[in-house]
């Protein structure tokens, strides 16, 4: 899969723009499962440690979760995706050839066609082994908050076609109460006729400043990839801190196609730390850590 290395250029890059450069790539030649180390990764920069931590998350839950009898592998979105996408390439071209690639929509479409991985669709694979896939937050009992991207209709379904459905993200992620770190709101995809009505019941239902999500470099509003439109409706913390209830009353709504609240669906999630190890969390209530600086 082509990356682009790092270009770094301090006092030119604003700190949004250093957050998406890549840090330098390690050549990962293709072999069988796990003949790369994660702690072959050099950890980056200051300006690319988050870069770095989405990679080792990634990297660790391909190794862990993504086996030789895995066929159907669901590819969820985000930015941290792309390393879920680099770590398979990884395990190499014999282990690759019968399995097919599930998208969650056109970025991870586009990562499995460039990495020449076959690419299927949930319609013809309605049960996924296992799905991998980013989070804007997670919380203490490992519910989400996705659909940063206007992704999370597909993302859903992916998530539930999949016996196993993992979520990889760096430690900015990692929070006990939803809403907390993610401050835009839950995401709430929309069909585009139903838009104001969807406004008001939200604000009905407490989230004063839910809005239409605009467009940065197109006039009006964004349209997701199933043609549909995003509202981001932020909630107050006592509603927040029981996502399922609030998942329950938003999805009731008529017009709402999908909630970007993701709850009891994730096996476990794994957060790339700032300081070179990852920490697993499960759906039980274990954590794993795995410091990858200590390995050989
Ligand atoms: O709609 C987008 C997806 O839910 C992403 O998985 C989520 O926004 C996380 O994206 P990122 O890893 O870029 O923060």
């Amino acid at each position: 899969m082509p990356i682009p290395p790092a270009v770094l250029a301090p006092g030119v890059l604003t700190p949004t723009d250093v957050e998406h450069v890549l840090p330098p790539q390690p050549t990962i030649p293709a072999g069988p499962l796990s003949t790369v180390p994660v702690s072959s990764v050099q950890v980056a920069p200051l300006a690319t440690v988050v870069e770095s931590a989405k990679r080792l998350a990634a990297w660790t839950a391909v190794d862990k979760h993504v086996l030789p009898e895995h066929k159907v592998i669901g590819i969820g979105s985000g930015s941290t995706v792309p390393f879920v996408v680099e770590r398979i390439v990884a395990q190499g071209p014999e282990v690759n050839k019968d399995r097919v690639f599930i998208p969650t929509g056109f970025q991870s479409k586009e990562l499995i066609v460039e990495a020449h991985l076959r690419l299927g669709d949930v319609d013809q694979y309605p049960t996924i082994d296992v799905t991998i896939d980013g989070a804007d937050e997670v919380d203490k009992d490992l519910n989400c908050i996705k659909g940063g991207g206007a992704c999370h209709l597909r993302e859903k379904v992916l998530a539930e076609a999949a016996d196993t459905w993992i979520i990889v993200a760096d430690y900015r992620k990692n929070s006990d109460v939803l809403g907390k770190n993610w401050k835009q709101g839950v995401p709430v995809e929309v069909a585009p006729f139903a838009y104001v009505k969807v406004l008001q019941n939200l604000r009905t239902l407490g989230s004063e400043k839910a809005s239409l999500r605009m467009a940065k470099m197109k006039a009006g509003p964004i349209v997701s990839d199933n043609g549909n439109f995003v509202i981001d409706a932020p909630f107050p913390e006592e509603q927040m801190k029981d996502p399922f209830t609030l998942l329950g009353r938003i999805k009731m709504l008529t017009g709402v196609v999908e909630v970007g609240l993701f709850c009891h669906m994730a096996k476990a999630v794994y957060f790339g730390n700032q300081d070179g190890s990852v920490t697993a969390k499960w759906h039980d209530g274990h954590a794993e850590h795995y410091d990858n600086s200590s390995e050989d």
